[in-house]
């Protein structure tokens, strides 16, 4: 493994394969350029979650993986989960249920950033952008689950990720509300020009994130 040419954009998965047993479960080798969606998608047991996990840098011991993964150029597969600068968002949308939705979404702004003033500040923007003016100081049990989604795509996005990992963000949401999370998640990706990775079995989610496909066999034992 080496660092790749300084001026390389984007996430980067060479070679990335993911065993179990005996079995390979998928085998990726894929640049995924600033602002683009690459979707990965399968039938349930294919392997998606494990080539996010993998990723993101928790995968479980049972599986096995080789390959490189280099955001921007640089190496992480080495390094811990939180400082590889990957957000995550799934299905669930995962608040801290004793929280306010402001004291969520400030927990996940970058330390570097000082001042309550600013801090407050950069939450209500982004609060207001996700379409959630008002919200700061809601309980996070009185959101709907259209809601309690936009506050954690917020709070992932506060949190400033260089590589955005997007695991069935949209399958607990009823038919109008996915296709509209669909465009604020896919538009905040191009508009911050995050490379982002979506593993999913909807059709309908690869062709709303308009970028390369992977179709991924189901697994045999
Ligand atoms: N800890 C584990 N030990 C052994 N096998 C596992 C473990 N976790 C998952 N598997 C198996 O590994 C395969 C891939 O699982 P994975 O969760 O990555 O698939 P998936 O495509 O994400 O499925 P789903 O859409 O249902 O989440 C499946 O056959 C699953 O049964």
């Amino acid at each position: 493994m080496s660092v790749r040419a300084v001026n390389e954009r984007g996430l980067r998965l060479e070679h990335v394969a993911i065993h179990l047993g005996g079995r390979t479960l998928l085998d990726i080798d894929r640049l995924i350029q600033p602002g683009e969606v690459l979707t990965v998608m399968g039938p349930s047991g294919s392997g998606k979650s494990s080539l996010f996990a993998y990723i993101a840098g928790f995968l479980d011991p049972a599986f096995n993986a080789n390959g490189h993964i280099y955001l921007d150029g640089e190496p992480i597969d080495d390094k811990r989960p939180e400082k590889r600068s990957v957000g995550l968002l799934f299905q669930d949308a995962l608040l801290y249920p004793h929280m306010s939705v402001g004291t969520n979404l400030l927990f996940a702004l970058p330390g570097g950033l000082t001042g309550r003033t600013k801090r407050v500040k950069r939450a209500l923007e982004m609060l207001s952008r996700v379409g959630l003016d008002g919200l700061f100081d809601r309980d996070p049990a009185t959101l709907s689950g259209g809601q309690a989604a936009r506050v954690a795509l917020a709070r992932t996005l506060l949190a400033e990720p260089k590589a955005l990992l997007l695991d069935e963000p949209f399958s607990r949401l009823d038919a109008p509300l996915r296709k509209s999370m669909r465009q604020l998640v896919f538009g905040l990706v191009r508009e911050r020009q995050i490379p982002a990775l979506l593993v999913t079995h909807d059709r309908e989610d690869a062709e709303a994130a308009g970028g390369p496909l992977v179709e991924i066999a189901p697994a045999r034992s």
